[in-house]
């Protein structure tokens, strides 16, 4: 009962961005290229006979009911159908509101996690569509593979992008997804492309423009960043990812950045750390 079983909860990037509309519910319809870093939290588990949801490691700023480890949980509890609780915690290193979805990554690892030890079968499928309503980015991580996204992000095409190395650096901003939404100078209209259409050094971020117009910070780095090697940002910012010939380059443009900026190096990868994880998890369960 006692044992612990430990999961990656990764990073993903948003190798491009294109906002194609609003929908009349005011959520934006989207084209994405998603791919995974090798770069995690580490979410820990340990099975308890208690009936009950334990969250050993507050996160600062982030009230344990709004913590989205504990809502991904809350959400299973009503479908087991046994007297199991569940002791989580976790080992946070992503960054928050940059753009790398760990929020949404915490709550695919713990949907994933508790299908298996609480023994609900769920398939991926519904995992993916209960855990859409926490957030837009929670299916891909649940699906675990990169993907061309459309929709709000939930309409998954795999794809395999170059796993290239990445300096992904931070800017000291915070951008809410809210307000880069909601601006007037968000472009809205970009035309929308096939998934037979996804080299990424002809497409764009839509949110940059915003973002590079509200943040002078977020210019500035972009501007740096882009003499030496392409560089973008994710998601709605603020973090920009710049794609490297190896992990010596990246580290190399690393040593380059002034040092307020928080940064770090990492592979893309095509399959999500978590599910290959899962597959141990699996095993040792029997
Ligand atoms: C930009 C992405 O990171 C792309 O991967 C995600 O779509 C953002 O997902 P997220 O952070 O989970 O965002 P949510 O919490 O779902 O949305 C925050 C707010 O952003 C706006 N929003 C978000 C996603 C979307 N497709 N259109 C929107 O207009 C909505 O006003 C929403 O209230
Ligand atoms: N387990 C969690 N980890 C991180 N943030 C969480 C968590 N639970 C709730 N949050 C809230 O979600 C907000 C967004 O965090 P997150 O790191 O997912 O942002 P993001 O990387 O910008 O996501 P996205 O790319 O989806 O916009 C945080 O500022 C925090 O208030």
């Amino acid at each position: 009962m006692n044992t612990t079983y430990t999961l990656p909860s990764p990073a993903k990037l948003n190798l491009f961005l294109h906002v194609n509309g609003r929908r009349p519910d005011g959520y934006h319809e989207l084209q994405t290229l998603f791919q995974f870093l090798d770069y995690s939290d580490t979410i820990s588990l340990t099975l308890t006979d208690d009936n009950k949801i334990t969250l050993a490691t507050p996160i600062d700023g982030v009230a344990e009911a709004d913590n989205l480890i504990v809502r991904a949980a809350k959400m299973l509890e009503p479908l087991k159908s046994n007297n199991l609780g569940i002791n989580i915690a976790i080992n946070k290193v992503l960054p928050m509101g940059g753009g790398l979805g760990g929020g949404s990554s915490n709550a695919a690892t713990i949907l994933l996690a508790l299908n298996e030890l609480w023994q609900l079968k769920l398939p991926l499928e519904k995992l993916a569509e209960l855990g859409l309503s926490l957030g837009a980015d929670v299916p891909i991580f649940v699906r675990g593979f990169a993907a061309f996204a459309e929709g709000v992000g939930e309409q998954l095409v795999p794809a395999e992008p170059a796993e290239c190395w990445y300096l992904v650096s931070k800017p000291e901003v915070h951008i809410s997804t809210q307000e880069v939404f909601q601006s007037d100078d968000l472009p809205r209209n970009t035309k929308k492309i096939s998934a037979f259409e996804l080299n990424t050094d002809h497409r764009q971020n839509d949110c940059e423009v915003v973002v590079t117009k509200h943040y002078p910070e977020v210019a500035k780095l972009l501007a740096t960043l882009l003499e030496y090697a392409p560089s973008r940002m994710t998601g709605t910012g603020a973090c920009i990812f710049t794609a490297c010939t190896s992990e010596q380059e990246a580290c190399d443009i690393q040593a380059q950045l002034p040092n307020n900026i928080e940064s770090f190096v990492a592979k893309g990868v095509n399959q999500s750390p978590t599910h290959s994880a899962l597959e141990t998890l699996r095993k040792n369960l029997g």
